[in-house]
């Protein structure tokens, strides 16, 4: 389970996130959707203890994640950009990672396969195409085989192929029970992934519940979206 309470993150004279309140259960999938620099990113590396709140809370399971012992055996975390030194085979990372949160040899097999990069494990983290890092991100964050997980973005750059596997696995892991939280800016992906939302802009929330009651009759999570946010936006093409 995922708290926020009234969490507040300014940076400088920026208010990242702004009076942000959520809760996010287990046992279904969860979508974290809101324009370019609504705060997403923010919220989930303050949640993850990468950076420090200036007011409120983001917690898992009760405690500030920094305060779990269990490391990646408690929440495993997907974060934009490149998560493994761009010269380290894929398998040497996913290895140094799992001695370093003393789990078995064995997962970086098992978690390899899951994503479908045992063939690949060789070579090099930074000869991976954007789907083939996102799968090797996927890949570490299940190392722990923990009941929470967080991912930021997950099928940015994956083909048709990998969009459909990650929306299995991610299905497949909620199903299991666990807390599975992602942000997309793929509205139609997020409508066919996850049972309930949660919707921010300008750090604020402006709408949670499940996919299904936000959308409504005849109307797509698209719309729902947009009518949510359109007094948002920081920017807009053309003017409008
Ligand atoms: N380290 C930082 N220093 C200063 N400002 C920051 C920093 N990180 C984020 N911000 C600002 O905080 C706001 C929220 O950014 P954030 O990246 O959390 O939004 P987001 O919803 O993830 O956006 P996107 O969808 O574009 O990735 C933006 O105005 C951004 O410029």
């Amino acid at each position: 389970m995922i708290h926020v309470d009234q969490l507040i993150k300014r940076y400088g004279r920026t208010t990242a996130v702004d009076d942000l309140s959520f809760t996010v259960r287990p046992g279904r999938v969860t979508g974290f959707l809101g324009p370019n620099g609504a705060g997403k990113t923010t919220t989930l590396r303050v949640l993850l203890g990468l950076d420090a709140p200036t007011g409120g809370s983001a917690t898992i399971d009760g405690v500030p994640f920094r305060t779990h012992r269990r490391g990646l055996r408690h929440a495993g975390a997907l974060l934009d950009g490149p998560q493994a030194h761009p010269g380290l085979p894929a398998f040497v990372h996913l290895a140094a990672l799992a001695r370093g949160n003393g789990l078995p040899g064995r997962r970086v097999d098992e978690v390899l396969a899951e994503v479908g990069l045992t063939e690949v494990a060789g070579r090099r983290a930074g000869s991976y195409s954007l789907g083939m890092r996102q799968r090797l991100g996927i890949a570490a964050a299940l190392l722990g085989d923990p009941p929470v997980l967080i991912f930021d973005e997950p099928v940015n750059g994956m083909d048709p192929e990998g969009v459909r596997w990650a929306r299995g696995l991610f299905r497949r892991l909620a199903a299991e029970g666990r807390t599975v939280f992602l942000s997309s800016h793929l509205i139609g992906e997020m409508a066919a992934t996850a049972d309930e939302v949660i919707v921010i802009g300008r750090g604020r929330l402006l709408a949670e519940g499940p996919v299904a009651e936000l959308a409504g009759p005849g109307r797509s999570l698209e719309d729902a979206f947009l009518d949510l946010t359109a007094t948002s936006l920081d920017y807009r093409a053309g003017g409008a």
